[in-house]
Parts: structure tokens; sequence; C-alpha cells
């Protein structure tokens, strides 16, 4: 059992609805009765930062106050997936353990992507865009089946591994990279990183969905795109950094590539100027491939599991959500 003083947990908008907020202080106090749980909406004046043990989301506007030695905090329970914009040297410094919300996405970006993977194939975004100038042109609109495409997933994690195991289902092959090359379930071939290009050369559609690291960072630039067929699309959902926009841009003007969709950009959110938004053959999303009506019962599997491991054992699990919604 871990023992520390009377803990603290900050609760951030995670909690808006009062029926979650309700579940998880029962489950909390079930777990472990000598912890409270504090909205940071709601704190007593007599709260002090130090209690704070765990925090759930992280905030600039008040996390700042956590991140001395002077204070307990012992877990950060990220929200999102990715981690890029936490201070993880500080974290290490003061020996604080992270946990993200790897997993609750999986179901609605695979969703998404599938949307875009049909919409490109099929032809629908070209049509879209000549309804808009009520132009009835069949002949250069493309017919493609998605099950001829050779698709590259680039990131075999949650999100990945539930986009190939959809596509599966629809008779496509999908060949995947990660940083070792391992074998992952639903992919038929699997790479390092270090094949991306000999991968883009031969792929009708390459999907992003790293983390952003420095590995990962303008990894699709210049010599990225130029490795891609002309007929080729490219989809982010991962990071906006980890894209060259210069890059994009050029490739998608000099038609170099055929069509691309971006759900991140760099910055966020996209400044109204940028060149981007009148790029040809570009969708933009604004950063919404993740939202689910679900997010708040599938992060809470994930924190209570956590806490769970935490309080016997001051360790954290890996995280597994149930995707038994899915299809
Ligand atoms: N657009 C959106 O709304 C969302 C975007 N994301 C982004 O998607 C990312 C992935 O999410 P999950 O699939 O849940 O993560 P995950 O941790 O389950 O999977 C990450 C994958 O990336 C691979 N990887 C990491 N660094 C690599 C490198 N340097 N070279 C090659 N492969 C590398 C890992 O091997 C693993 O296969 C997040 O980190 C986040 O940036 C996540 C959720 C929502
Ligand atoms: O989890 C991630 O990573 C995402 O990008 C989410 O879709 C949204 O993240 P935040 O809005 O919580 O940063």
């Amino acid at each position: 059992m871990y023992t520390s003083a009377k803990g603290g947990i900050v609760l951030k908008y995670i909690l808006s609805k009062r029926s979650f907020r309700s579940i998880y202080h029962e489950k909390v106090q079930q777990l472990a009765p000598d912890y409270q749980l504090v909205s940071i909406n709601e704190l007593p004046d007599s709260f002090r930062w130090e209690q704070v043990v765990i925090t759930i989301g992280w905030d600039k506007k008040w996390a700042d106050k956590l991140l001395h030695s002077a204070t307990n905090l012992k877990w950060v329970q990220s929200i999102s997936a990715g981690v890029d914009y936490l201070p993880l040297e500080s974290f290490a410094k003061y020996g604080i353990l992270l946990s993200n919300g790897s997993g609750i996405h999986a179901q609605s970006i695979s969703d998404h992507l599938l949307g875009l993977l049909l919409m490109k194939t099929r032809g629908l975004f070209p049509a879209m865009q000549q309804q808009m100038t009520h132009t009835w042109e069949s002949e250069t609109l493309p017919y493609d089946n998605l099950s001829e495409q050779v698709i590259t997933i680039v990131g075999t994690g949650q999100i990945g591994q539930e986009l190939a195991r959809k596509l599966s289902l629809l008779g496509c092959s999908v060949q995947g990279i990660n940083t070792t090359g391992r074998k992952t379930p639903y992919f038929s071939q699997t790479y390092p990183l270090t094949n991306l290009h000999a991968c883009a050369q031969e792929s009708d559609i390459v999907i992003n969905i790293l983390p952003l690291t420095e590995d990962t960072r303008h990894l699709y630039d210049q010599t990225f795109f130029q490795a891609m067929k002309k007929t080729g699309s490219f989809m982010n959902v991962g990071r906006g950094p980890s894209v060259d926009s210069h890059a994009l841009l050029a490739a998608l003007q000099a038609n170099e590539l055929a069509f691309a969709s971006i759900d991140v950009t760099d910055p966020e959110p996209l400044p109204k100027d940028d060149p981007l938004w009148d790029a040809p053959n570009l969708l933009i999303t604004p950063h919404i491939s993740g939202q689910t009506a679900h997010f708040q019962s599938l992060f809470m599997e994930i924190f209570l599991k956590n806490f769970s491991s935490f309080i016997q054992n001051h360790s954290l699990t890996k995280n597994e959500v149930s995707l038994e919604n899915g299809y």
C-alpha cells in the first residue's frame, strides 16, 4: 500500500458532467479512502498545492505551481494521448510518473480515416469540389477500390492497429512502420522508420499516426514527398510539426501529390492567412478526428486502472481500453 500524506487530485475540465464527477468520487473513495478528490474549479480556501499527489490533466495556468521540489506531485495522468506539450524534462527531474490517454481515440480516429480513405479512392472529395462550381465531369474523378490500394500506416500503436483491423475487414492488406519493425497484429508487414521512404515509393496512401518527438519532427519533408507517387495520398492525424508544411504545400501545388488530409497543423489553430487553406487537393479538419461521445467513460477506465495500481505499489498499468463498442 502506498503511504503518503493525505492526497489531493486536481481535476480539469474532463469532469464537466456532474454524473461522471460523482462516479469518480465514489470509486476513488472506495479504492483509497485517505485520498481527496478536488476539482480545479472548486478548490477550498485552505487548499495547498503541496497536497497534490496526482493530477488529471495539465494546464499551464496552474501546473507550474506543481513543478518544484517542494511539491508532493507523484503522478500526472494526461488526458491526451500525445504528451509532446508537457514539460517532460521536469517530470524526469522530479521523478514524476506520467500516463497518457492512449487508446480512447482508437475508434474515432480509425473511423475518421476510413471516411477519408473512401473519400479519396471513390473520388468523393473532388466530386464535392465540382458540386461547388455546378460542374458535371465524370472523366476526371478517381474510382479506385480501397482493397487494391497499397496503404502504409506510420505508427502501429493503439490507433494504427484499430485502423489496420478495420481495413482488414474490408479486404485491405496494410503495412506498418514502428520504431523497430516489430510484428504487430493486423499488419501484413512491419518495418522500422528507416524504411519510410522506401514504403512511400510503393504506397498509394501513407498515414501518419506517430507521436511528436525529436525523431518525428519534420519527418515528412521535401525528400519524403518527392519519394511518394504523384498519384499518392498523405494523411496526418498525429501531430502537425511532424510535417514540414512548406514541403507539403509545394508538393500539392506542383501536383506531385494527388491528395492530402491533415487533422493537425503547425501551429494550431492554423492562422487564417496560412497558404495551406488554399492548397489544391487538401482537406483540413480542425483537430477533431479523436473526438468521441464516450470520451469520459473511456478515460475513466484508464485512470481508475492506473489509480488502483498506483495506490497498491506506486506503479502504473499498461493502457488497454476496451473496444467493445467497435465493429
Ligand atoms: N488527432 C487527434 O485528435 C489525436 C492525435 N493523436 C496522436 O497520435 C499519436 C499516437 O497515438 P496512439 O496510437 O494512441 O499511440 P501509441 O503509443 O499507442 O502508438 C505510437 C506508435 O508510434 C510508434 N513510434 C513512436 N515513435 C516512433 C519513432 N520514432 N519511429 C517509428 N515509430 C515510432 C510506436 O512504435 C507505436 O507504434 C499520439 O501520440 C498523438 O500525437 C492521438 C490521439 C488523438
Ligand atoms: O489525445 C491527443 O493526443 C489528441 O490530440 C486529442 O484528440 C486532443 O487532445 P487535447 O485537446 O486534450 O490536447
